[in-house]
């Protein structure tokens, strides 16, 4: 028995290599797992349930398989993702989480997340993030014809393509400080989140307490799973077949 967790796959229609990969652990992993979570940013863009090209058909096909032999399949918002809504989970059989959630890992209570809440140094993000979480903003966007928010959509992740290679690497990672809050305010010592791309067992002592935080890798050049079980974690990489 083992659950297992992913992030920041980014899946588009350009990376079929991704695609690939995830197909397969859908189908030969997840098929036999106590659960998946995936953590935010599955897609590299998400811009309403209403978006049903044949690529959002193949991927919501991937997760209807796993969900209906009774595979449950949790959901939390990434940044680039954050408008998947109860329509898409309707049609997996996705369950969709707050962004913040304390599960019961085999008995280890830990605290799940995408990681953006956690990057407080870069606050052009953290504004950003503010305004596209404001529920009468997001309405007036999926209100708008598909063809035009695919116009905006292209703009912005143009732009935000150019500004992350501006920010310098730390101010991209979370903030050590916002970690060990978050923790003692859910009072646990375990965390799991993704968004840094930079996939790591992080342990620490704090007051005399064990802390752990698991930073989930991106499927950019090889996929990156999280296995756990009663026996603990273990932080994998899955190879992309040549195509
Ligand atoms: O990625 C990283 C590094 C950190 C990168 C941070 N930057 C980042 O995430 N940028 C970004 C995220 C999503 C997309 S999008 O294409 O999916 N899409 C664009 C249009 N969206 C929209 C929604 C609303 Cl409510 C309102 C509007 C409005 F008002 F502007 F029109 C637009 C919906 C989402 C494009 C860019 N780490 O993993
Ligand atoms: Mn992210």
């Amino acid at each position: 028995p083992h659950t297992l967790f992913i992030a920041d796959l980014h899946l588009s229609p350009t990376r079929p290599d991704i695609t690939d990969c995830f197909e397969r652990f859908m189908q030969q992993e997840v098929i036999h797992a106590d659960a998946l979570y995936v953590l935010g940013d599955l897609f590299e863009a998400w811009i309403g349930d209403d978006d049903n090209s044949p690529f959002h058909q193949q991927i919501k096909a991937a997760f209807s398989a796993v969900t209906e032999r009774g595979v449950p399949v949790y959901f939390i918002h990434g940044n680039r993702d954050f408008l998947i809504g109860q329509r898409f989970a309707r049609e997996t059989g996705v369950t969709l989480l707050n962004e913040l959630e304390c599960i019961d890992l085999y008995g280890t209570p830990t605290l799940i997340l995408h990681g953006d809440t956690l990057c407080l140094e870069d606050v052009d993000y953290q504004a950003f993030r503010r305004k596209v979480h404001q529920p009468w903003l997001q309405r007036l966007f999926l209100c708008l014809p598909l063809t035009w928010r695919r116009k905006i959509a292209a703009k912005m992740r143009a732009g935000s393509a150019n500004a992350n290679q501006q920010k310098s690497s730390t101010i991209m990672d979370v903030t050590p400080q916002e970690v060990q809050r978050q923790l003692d305010n859910a009072g646990v010592t375990n965390m799991i989140h993704g968004h840094t791309h930079r996939p790591h067992i992080h342990q620490w002592h704090q007051h005399g307490t064990a802390y752990q935080r698991i930073v989930l890798g991106d499927w950019y050049d090889h996929g990156s799973v999280l296995v756990c079980s009663a026996q603990g974690c273990d932080l994998q990489t899955r190879n992309f077949t040549h195509r």
